[in-house]
């Protein structure tokens, strides 16, 4: 059952800017769906809507079927943790976690036994005495994770919490938040532009481009099926190749591949890894550079009229610079007119 319902929600900001452009999603109860686009597609804004931080110019929000969309922050039952933690530095943790907690006028022990459980189940037991600025980045934003849990929250909204974060520890944290919002079911909308965290952490995901919704999908069918070129070229490495279709053959350059679509312009999408190399002279590309990762390699190919492509391999060392190879992918999908019109089976 949905959750939490986005119906035809704009936002028109002074000047004439359309950040988010008639956008609806529904998220279903415990689900947490991943808000994915490049800079200025209008995440940001979404959520700060549905978390009461910004006015909609149109459009409803609904959560649990009742209206919100004109209540302000505190009268939602929403959960915001933002890139910046914006934690109380006066306040000891427990200060910052009991606080909304106080407001909401609970008895003192219980406020205690619920700050604890949360620090708990943030990895931060025996915590409640230090000073925000005694913390590491992450056990800063494990806190502000935890001061929204804290007030139970129907729905958490998380705008880039790891942005802020080296790698090594924004993927540990995401694995960590990922746990404990299955372990609570909590609703959630999360939002991104980093691909493998869309990737590793949502049950949908939702690529946004110009406040509209390009795709939403599982993250393993965004990423197998994307249905729009922008969709293929934003998630992971795809090669976007323009060529025209005659006869049932994709043609560019020297570039022969078969698609069984009627004739015409045509974009042919393929991943790397889906991009097969045989040695052939002179062949239908030429290798230009061979990167072994130690777990597989990349080639760079350019094609005869210096488009440049890339293959993934298994055995890099069977390739050097300068070598003529032929190309036989192995799974291919093809756009026309900004839409999918053709993918292969495999
Ligand atoms: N307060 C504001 N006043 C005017 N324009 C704004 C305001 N906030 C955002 N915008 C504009 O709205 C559009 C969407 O911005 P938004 O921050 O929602 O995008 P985003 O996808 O979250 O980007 P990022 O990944 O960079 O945070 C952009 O063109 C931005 O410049």
């Amino acid at each position: 059952m949905s959750v939490l319902k986005i119906t035809d929600v704009s936002k028109v900001f002074a000047g004439n800017t359309v950040a988010v452009d008639k956008f609806s999603l529904d998220v279903a109860d415990g689900e947490l769906v991943c808000l994915l686009g490049p800079s200025g597609s209008g995440k940001s804004t979404l959520l700060r809507m549905v978390g009461g931080f910004e006015r909609p110019s149109g459009g409803v929000i609904t959560i649990d079927g009742e209206e919100i969309t004109h209540l302000s922050p505190e009268k939602r039952p929403t959960g915001m943790v933002f890139q910046s933690h914006a934690l109380w530095t006066h306040m000891n943790v427990f200060k910052n976690l009991a606080f909304g907690l106080k407001l909401r006028r609970l008895p003192a022990d219980e406020i205690k036994r619920k700050v604890e459980a949360v620090l708990e189940l943030v990895g931060l037991a025996g915590y409640g005495n230090r000073l925000t600025h005694q913390l590491s980045g992450g056990q800063q934003q494990r806190v502000a994770l935890a001061r929204s849990l804290v007030l139970e929250p129907k729905i958490l909204l998380l705008d880039e919490p790891f942005a802020s974060l080296d790698q090594h520890l924004r993927e540990r944290l995401r694995e960590e938040v990922r746990d404990i919002q299955q372990r609570l079911k909590i609703t959630t909308l999360f939002v991104t532009h980093g691909q493998d965290e869309a990737l590793s952490m949502a049950d949908r995901i939702v690529v946004m481009r110009d406040g509209r919704t390009e795709q939403i999908d599982r993250p393993d069918v965004v990423y197998r099926d994307p249905k729009t070129p922008f969709v293929a070229g934003f998630i992971g490495t795809m090669n976007l190749i323009e060529g025209t279709v005659s006869n049932g053959v994709f043609i560019r350059d020297s570039l022969r591949v078969p698609l069984p679509i009627a004739d015409g312009p045509a974009i042919l999408a393929i991943r790397p890894e889906s991009l097969d190399l045989v040695a052939a002279e002179p062949g239908m590309a030429r290798v230009h550079r061979v990167t072994d990762y130690g777990t597989h390699g990349l080639v760079d190919l350019d094609l005869p009229d210096g488009e440049r492509i890339k293959s993934m391999v298994s055995h890099p060392d069977l390739f050097k610079a300068g070598q003529g190879v032929d190309l036989n992918p192995t799974a291919i999908a093809a756009f026309r007119d900004k839409m999918q019109v053709y993918r292969s089976q495999t």
